[in-house]
């Protein structure tokens, strides 16, 4: 049997309205072994959403103060709103072998990529920003001036594309899901993750 290692961290990204929330869920339904890190904002409360599984709701002076104390992995203002993921269960859960799974947008993705460069960033891009703006309307929780303000960042965010490890196009939600499954399996086989547990295993067997 090989040694057990850290787990992987998985960052999906990619403009708000693309699909992570549903991609996300979708992939969690198929019962993975991944954790999933649940985020920390200071956006109101939407109905059908729970504290704790959503998101963790705080105030603004809460999460200020979190920041202070460097709890979190990264943050990032949105829309008007904090997002971030907290430190202690991402490191906790890697350090206990476990794969942990953010789905965050393009600007903490970019502060994760500095913090935490072994993580594995995958762009969910969408087939088309037409399609991207019918997705966000569509959705019905943004006024037209949210809608106009998240297809512009939109627009930046996709020309950051570069630099992610991999892009999965969600044009179906069935597809995405299993290009990210692919990509966690494909991660795992990857030769110098594989050498090194064997090298590991090599060296007890000496001692
Ligand atoms: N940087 C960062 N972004 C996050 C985090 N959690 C969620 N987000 C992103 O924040 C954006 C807005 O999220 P939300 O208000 O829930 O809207 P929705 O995902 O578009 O329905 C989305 O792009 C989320 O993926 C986080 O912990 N850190
Ligand atoms: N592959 C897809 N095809 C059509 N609609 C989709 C697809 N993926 C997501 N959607 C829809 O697009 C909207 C935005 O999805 P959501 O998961 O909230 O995006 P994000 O989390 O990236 O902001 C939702 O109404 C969702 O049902």
């Amino acid at each position: 049997m090989l040694i057990k290692q850290k787990g992987i961290l998985f960052i999906l990204s990619g403009p708000s309205g693309v699909g992570k929330g549903t991609v996300r869920k979708a992939l969690f339904d198929k019962d993975t072994a991944l954790k999933y890190s649940i985020s920390m904002t200071t956006r109101p409360i939407r109905p059908g959403e729970v504290e704790g599984v959503d998101y963790f709701y705080r105030t603004k002076e809460a999460f200020e103060a979190m920041i202070e104390d460097n709890q979190l992995l990264e943050h990032a203002k949105y829309v008007g709103n904090y997002y971030g993921t907290p430190r202690h269960y991402v490191e906790e859960q890697i350090e206990a072998g476990h794969d942990v799974f953010l789905e965050i947008e393009v600007q903490g993705a970019l502060q994760v990529k500095e913090n935490f460069p072994e993580g594995v960033f995958i762009f969910l891009s969408p087939p088309s920003l037409e399609e991207l703006k019918n997705r966000i309307i569509s959705r019905g929780t943004e006024t037209e001036q949210l809608v106009m303000n998240r297809l512009k960042a939109a627009k930046d965010e996709i020309e950051l594309m570069d630099a992610y490890d991999y892009v999965v196009v969600n044009d179906q939600v069935d597809h995405a899901v299993e290009n990210v499954q692919a990509i966690v399996k494909s991660e795992h086989c990857k030769r110098e993750r594989v050498a090194s547990q064997y090298k590991q295993l090599l060296e007890v067997s000496q001692s």
